[in-house]
């Protein structure tokens, strides 16, 4: 029987979610919507889904058995809680909250509950690109990491909606997530750069370099800019003892013209992630099936915040500003 879900958010990441789920996955239906724009939920409801006034109406209905958010970062936390306390697998997009405070409630409600129900949307460890360079790192055969480089590029970004604040606390989320997980280590320190700034990005803080220091003393250093005009370029290298692991360039037809030969890049997360997204749900639905979840966890969602938290300290003071996690509760392990 099918998995019946219900979507809080029908932005332009909620429609993308809804549409997967209705047009590409198995084992899944759309059983109802919410955003607090009505009208807009209205609209991206599919055909048959009950459209909800709000989140907890939405949460709380007998027939949603699992949630998938796509609301706005501040309103993660409120909506977590909600699941948890529901006993409801929850799909949420990242960041899961923003602040460290509500990391650690969400990790409480989960561990009081006993049992994971949350799934983080860090959709590149999904990536087939992602998941053959970890092969490579676990193998174990270029030696141990040392650096990173992790290149994070967007087109552009909704003027207006998108802060200055948001490339440390939205989108190096995911540089911060995939390098834990890719190193299999923590992120101990973090400082923050900023150069000049592009004239593309209007008053936005864009560019910005980051350096996260890792606790095996390994350094990632993380280029983001957010208004690069020509596509969404998403670059990563290891390097290790013996040798250099990279991910590899997108496949895509090679254009051979008067102006040269090339190769289209993706126009935004929708294109470059689709499979990983694709993936992502794939897992989520057979684990939020059996009223669980997999996948990156709350967890991981309150490391990468502290990252972010570190870096909005780091950008103010100029300094090397530290990382400190509480223990592990075992449910993670
Ligand atoms: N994993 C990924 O690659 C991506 C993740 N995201 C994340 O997904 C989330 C949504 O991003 P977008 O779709 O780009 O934003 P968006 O602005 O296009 O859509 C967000 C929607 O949530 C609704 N909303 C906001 N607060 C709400 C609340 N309290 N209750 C109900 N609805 C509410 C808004 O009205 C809007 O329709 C963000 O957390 C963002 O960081 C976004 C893009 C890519
Ligand atoms: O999550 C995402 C957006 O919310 C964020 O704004 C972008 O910078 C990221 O590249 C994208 O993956």
């Amino acid at each position: 029987m099918a998995l019946k879900v219900g979507v809080i958010g029908t932005g332009m990441i909620g429609q993308d979610h809804i549409r997967r789920l209705t047009q590409v996955l198995s084992g899944v239906e759309v059983a109802g919507v919410t955003d607090i724009d009505l009208a807009r939920a209205k609209s991206a409801a599919p055909a048959g889904a009950t459209v909800y006034e709000t989140p907890e109406a939405l949460i709380t209905a007998p027939e949603v058995q699992a949630v998938v958010i796509c609301s706005w970062g501040p309103a993660h936390e409120a909506q977590l809680l909600a699941c948890i306390a529901a006993g409801k697998p929850v799909f949420c997009e990242k960041p899961m909250v923003t602040s460290e405070a509500a990391a650690l409630k969400v990790i409480e409600a989960e561990v009081a509950f006993g049992r994971r129900l949350v799934q983080v949307g860090f959709m590149r460890r999904f990536d087939a690109d992602y998941r053959r360079l970890k092969r490579v790192i676990d193998g174990g055969t270029l030696g141990a990491p040392l650096m990173y480089y992790s290149k994070h590029r967007n087109a552009s970004v909704p003027e207006g909606l998108y802060t200055s604040e948001m490339p440390l606390n939205d989108t190096l989320v995911h540089d911060a997530d995939i390098s834990r997980w890719l190193l299999s280590d923590e992120v101990s320190a973090v400082e923050v750069r900023v150069p000049r700034r592009s004239t593309r990005g209007r008053d936005l803080r864009d560019p910005v370099m980051v350096m996260l220091h890792m606790a095996s003393e390994a350094i990632v250093d993380v280029e983001i800019s957010v208004n690069i005009g020509y596509g969404y370029d998403i670059r990563g290298e290891v390097s290790c003892e013996n040798g250099i692991a990279a991910l590899p360039n997108r496949p895509a037809a090679v254009v051979t013209d008067a102006n040269g030969i090339r190769q289209a890049i993706p126009e935004d997360w929708r294109e470059r992630f689709i499979e990983a997204y694709d993936q992502e749900f794939r897992e989520w639905i057979v684990a939020a099936g059996a009223g669980t979840a997999t996948g990156p966890s709350a967890w991981d969602g309150y490391a990468a915040t502290l990252v972010a938290d570190a870096a909005l300290r780091a950008v103010d003071s100029g300094a090397r500003e530290p990382v400190t996690m509480i223990d592990k509760p075992a449910l993670y392990n």
